[in-house]
């Protein structure tokens, strides 16, 4: 962890020229590295302040793909940076897998299922880097959203505080702690639950704090998501990693049949994670109702070849 997290800054403050190697194309232009100004098509106010590299990292694909991407994008010399990142990455998957088995148990869900629903998943790893920011009023690190993807481990630079959680009416801070990973729900695996299960669980060392906003719903025991963003300040530099577990690009996103039935109908109708992720990028911007604004255009839009939630 602690190499993943030192390699960021060896990273960003690379010469401009270099990081430009590594720029995403124009059809994506957030991934590879996004530089000052980017992200902010995602936002109406106080614009992204930060600089990112993100990346796939399949799990079916070849034990070398992240180590492959660093030195085809980025040369020769970054082959220890890349065989960091695929460790880190193949660390994450293994933990995303374990935290899917627990959270399916939990739910009353075969253990296998959710193993099996991300384990040949498209997952993405982002390195975001915040530069202190003379007036950090009027931006954001990363501005309010919640994660359109399943789950995100977020490790963040010790001493810096920068993520902060919407929780109970105010914004809370989130302080980075040594050995720490956060884990943060989001829309796809909301979705797979059909209920608004959307909670945080630090993890400690190997002890599992489980953190989660509960709103009215929690009168009959859902859950409401967890909103977050990431602030930056004047002074000091900060780095996160955050890697977002997906299912495989084309994969269907329904729930388990388990947990359909006449009290809990479908909320969402079936959906491949392509078509949220596409959505994302170019139909609207972040933040917490991403998720039924993607179900409506969804279901007014032309497609019929996935079905709708049943009727109740
Ligand atoms: C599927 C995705 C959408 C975002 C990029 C990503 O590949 C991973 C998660 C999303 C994001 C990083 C969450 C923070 C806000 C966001 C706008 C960003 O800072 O880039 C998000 C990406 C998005 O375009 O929605
Ligand atoms: O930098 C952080 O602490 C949060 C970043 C984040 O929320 C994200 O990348 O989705
Ligand atoms: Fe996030």
């Amino acid at each position: 962890m602690q190499a993943a997290m030192n390699c960021i800054p060896r990273f960003f403050t690379l010469p401009l020229s270099d990081k430009l190697k590594a720029r995403g194309n124009p059809l994506c232009r957030n991934w590879g590295y996004a530089g000052a100004g980017a992200h902010s098509d995602r936002f109406t106010a106080n614009l992204p302040w930060k600089e990112t590299l993100s990346f796939g990292s399949d799990s079916a694909s070849s034990d070398s793909m992240v180590a492959d991407y660093f030195v085809s994008t980025l040369g020769d010399g970054f082959r220890e940076m890349g065989a960091v990142y695929q460790k880190y990455c193949e660390a994450m998957m293994k933990l995303a897998l374990s935290i899917m088995e627990l959270l399916g148990m939990s739910l009353g869900v075969d253990r296998a299922h959710f193993r099996e629903f991300f384990g040949d998943g498209n997952s993405i790893m982002r390195l975001n880097y915040y530069p202190p920011c003379q007036e950090p009023e009027l931006t954001f690190g990363t501005g309010p959203h919640c994660d359109p993807t399943s789950i995100t481990i977020l490790l963040q630079q010790d001493e810096v505080d920068g993520l902060e959680v919407f929780s109970r009416g105010e914004w809370r801070v989130v302080r980075p702690a040594r050995g720490a990973l956060i884990v943060n729900i989001g829309d796809t695996f909301m979705v797979t639950h059909i209920s608004l299960i959307n909670l945080c669980l630090f993890l400690l060392l190997h002890e599992i704090y489980v953190l989660y906003r509960a709103n009215n719903a929690l009168t009959n025991g859902m859950y409401k998501s967890c909103l977050h963003r990431a602030v930056v300040n004047k002074v000091k530099e900060r780095s996160s990693l955050a890697f977002f577990l997906c299912p495989r690009i084309n994969r269907v996103v329904r729930p388990p049949e388990c947990l359909v039935n006449e009290e809990n109908p479908r909320k969402y109708p079936d959906f491949t994670w392509a078509e949220l992720f596409d959505f994302t990028q170019k139909h609207y911007r972040a933040d917490m109702e991403t998720l039924p604004t993607f179900t409506h255009w969804l279901l007014s839009s032309s497609r019929s070849h996935y079905s709708h939630p049943s009727p109740p």
